[in-house]
């Protein structure tokens, strides 16, 4: 749609919509390490000059590993890419590197590849990148497994052999080493596990166990994922490391059987000795990649490494349980469904041993007295892991977003305030008016006893609807709508002495929009609707001003829309950082091969799920209000407005990070650039950046269409 007609705005939008999903972003971080392109492309030059010379590069997304093996002078290059955009991509690579006709590039997964019907003959080297930050994500094990059966040569048997090396196979990289460590980190727990005990005035005791998506424990269930990601260097607040890294695991590419072996290798325990004091909250791992005997890259968070850690977090234990130095953690290490799984399973403390995996109320801390042999205790307390019998089945699932929304007091206590001033308000109004009832108008006799009718349509999982009821004779409306979520409120509703008519649910995914978005009854008005504004990768959600003008038809005379008004913040920033994240940089960075205008049609000019506490900028102004979104009155809205910042210091522009104000009433409101928020930011990215000195006027055009928000900057 975008090429016929490229300035449809609903095409642009979707299109940035699109292109995120079908170019994940690492393509860009990939292309711009030169380091990392350059330390293959000597790899693959010894390879070929020591006498591999047909070449396999499996998962060659732009073609760039291709291109090197045919430009070290390799005879026959082939290359597969499962991807259809990623392969449509690299075809116009080659074809624009004038290979086109000497590498051939298959629209297949490797594994569907086979001699002779799609590459001639074996091949003597393979090259790889096809690793995400847990390693084996991305399949690499089970790719090069088939990839030994079927389409290499077989490997170099021991030393003296004396066949050259073009009639024995090879795989770059060659194998990898697996490191780990534990760290008590705040922000990971806050996303994975309630760190609160009372929220908005609710008390949580009646939840129940809740989780995040990632389960640490090792059996494998296929609604948890193994891990999660983060950028230990860039996560707000840090992280503590509680142990040394630790060597979690080696894996030798070229060595078949221990490739085969790695599922069925029996769990692996170590003991790890605590090195400083504090909470367990997760473990990171990461590893090395080495490319032959004498290069290798690292994952690690401690290099200067753009990439991310697999994180692992902690949550059985309960809160507060503080490792002290000399206590020893036992972790379990397994891969065995061809995921890396790590997950700490007991802790010596003296001798005796404290049970991680099993619920806190469950917690038998057997001690010297009692238990004679701590390391018999250790070892049946591990033995009835494998078998995940004590693994608690009654939980709620919450995306690590709602989870973090939940543990976010400053805004579930800033709905509490408002929402209780306008109850009291509403309150106070109809007992004026049942003292002077207005003759005029028969309709407005209200009957001070009915309750006031809330509707809380946020997305997820959202407590509003039980802090309205909380405020006393209101009748709550909510859009939860996950059988589990919903009796997780029922519960609080009742711990908290709500009663259960005063919570009602109603579904969200009501045909169109309006299917929510309905009087509560035949004769009777909302008092106050909470629509959801900001998703949380910090864009403004799809469709939020329709709804807002829908629900305004819908409230009674005084009733209110929570949040009323959005004011989105923003400021000049230098980020080389966005910059390698978005688009690729150049020639020089992919070794000279043209690359960068074929990946960077993909570019999105706004980037999301920024930590912009963290991001590594240059401030090159104030924050500056760039746009209002009024819900209460639709005609004080615009779609485009011109603002002008003074540059505060001289650099050069390459983004314009945004978040916002979300004003629930006149006075409060949250940010969702607060430090627990559980929002993260966006940024427009520039599309060439704008060099300014100190006291320069920017006029930045913003505009914002169909909750897109795009911004252009000129001096
Ligand atoms: C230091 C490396 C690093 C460390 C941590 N995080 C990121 C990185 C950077 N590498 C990320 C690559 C990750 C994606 S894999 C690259 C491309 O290969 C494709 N594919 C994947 C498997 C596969 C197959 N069996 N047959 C054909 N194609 C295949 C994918 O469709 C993708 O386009």
């Amino acid at each position: 749609a975008l090429k016929l007609r490229p300035d449809y705005p609903e095409a642009r939008e979707n299109f940035y919509r699109v292109a995120n999903w079908l170019v994940e972003r690492w393509h860009f971080l990939m292309l711009n390490d030169r380091g990392r392109n350059q330390k293959y492309q000597q790899a693959i030059q010894k390879a070929v000059q020591s006498g591999c010379n047909t070449v396999l590069d499996i998962g060659t997304g732009t073609g760039i590993l291709g291109m090197c093996a045919k430009k070290a002078g390799a005879a026959e290059v082939y290359a597969c890419e499962l991807s259809k955009t990623m392969y449509e991509l690299a075809c116009e690579v080659v074809t624009a590197n004038g290979m086109e006709g000497s590498i051939k590039i298959l629209h297949m997964k490797s594994l569907e590849m086979e001699v002779p019907k799609d590459i001639p003959h074996r091949v003597s080297l393979v090259v790889t990148e096809t690793v995400d930050a847990g390693l084996f994500g991305e399949g690499i094990i089970e790719s090069l497994v088939h990839a030994w059966h079927h389409l290499l040569l077989p490997p170099q048997r021991g030393e003296n052999e004396f066949s050259e090396q073009s009639a024995t196979g090879r795989v770059i990289p060659a194998g990898a080493t697996v490191f780990g460590m534990a760290v008590e980190c705040v922000e990971i727990r806050r996303h994975h596990r309630l760190c609160v005990s009372e929220v908005g005035g609710l008390s949580m005791a009646a939840t129940g166990e809740l989780r995040s998506p990632v389960s640490c424990s090792s059996e494998p269930d296929d609604s948890m994922e193994p891990y999660t990601t983060e950028r230990l260097s860039r996560l707000p607040g840090g992280y503590k490391p509680l142990t040394e890294a630790f060597k979690a695991l080696n894996i030798d590419f070229n060595n078949l059987q221990e490739l085969e072996g790695l599922s069925s290798r029996e769990v692996q325990q170590i003991c790890l000795p605590i090195i400083q004091e504090g909470e367990l909250d997760a473990l990171a791992v990461w590893f090395q990649l080495h490319l032959d005997e004498e290069s290798s890259l690292s994952t690690g968070p401690q290099e200067d490494t753009c990439w991310e850690q697999a994180i692992y977090p902690f949550s059985l234990v309960a809160l507060g349980f503080v490792l002290q130095p000399g206590d020893k953690l036992i972790i379990e290490i397994s891969c065995r469904d061809a995921y890396l799984r790590l997950c700490s399973v007991a802790v010596l403390r003296e001798g005796h041993e404290i049970r991680l995996d099993r619920h806190p109320d469950a917690q038998s801390s057997g001690n010297a007295s009692k238990n004679p042999n701590p390391e018999a205790e250790l070892c049946n307390a591990l033995a009835c892991l494998q078998t995940g019998q004590n693994q608690t089945k009654d939980f709620c699932m919450l995306e690590c977003s709602e989870m973090a929304l939940l543990n976010n007091l400053d805004y579930h206590q800033s709905f509490c305030s408002a929402l209780g001033k306008l109850v009291s308000r509403l309150k106070v109004k109809c007992q004026k008016q049942e003292q002077r009832p207005d003759l005029t108008d028969p309709a407005s006799s209200t009957n001070c006893t009915d309750p006031l009718y809330v509707l809380d349509v946020s997305e997820g999982f959202s407590l509003l609807s039980l802090i309205a009821a909380s405020q006393g004779n209101v009748k709550a409306y909510s859009s939860v709508e996950k059988d589990k979520q919903q009796e997780v409120l029922k519960r609080i509703a009742r711990s908290n002495n709500i009663s259960e008519q005063h919570l009602e649910f109603w579904l969200n995914h009501m045909e169109d929009e309006q299917g929510m978005l309905k009087r509560p009854s035949q004769e009777k008005l909302w008092s106050a609707i909470i629509l959801d504004c900001v998703e949380t990768c910090g864009l403004i959600r799809q469709k939020l001003m329709e709804k807002a003008s829908l629900a305004r038809c819908l409230l009674e005379e005084g009733g209110h829309i929570f949040p009323e008004r959005i004011v989105v913040h923003g400021m000049l920033v230098e980020s080389d950082i966005l910059l390698l994240e978005s688009a690729v940089q150049g020639q020089e960075p992919t070794l000279g091969f043209n690359i960068a205008p074929f990946i960077n049609q993909f570019t999105v000019p706004v980037h999301v799920f920024l930590d912009f506490s963290t991001l590594e900028c240059r401030h090159l102004s104030e924050p500056v209000e760039l746009f209002v979104l009024d819900l209460m009155d639709a005609n004080t809205n615009y779609t485009n407005r011109e603002v002008k910042v003074q540059a505060t210091s001289a650099g050069r522009i390459t983004a314009v990070p945004f978040w916002y104000h979300i004003y629930l009433d006149q006075e409060i409101s949250v940010s969702t650039l607060s430090q627990n928020s559980h929002w993260k930011q966006a940024a427009a990215v520039l599309q060439q950046p704008l060099e300014v000195r100190v006291g320069d006027w920017v006029h930045l055009a913003v505009r914002l269409h169909k909750s897109t928000i795009s911004i252009s900057a000129h001096v």
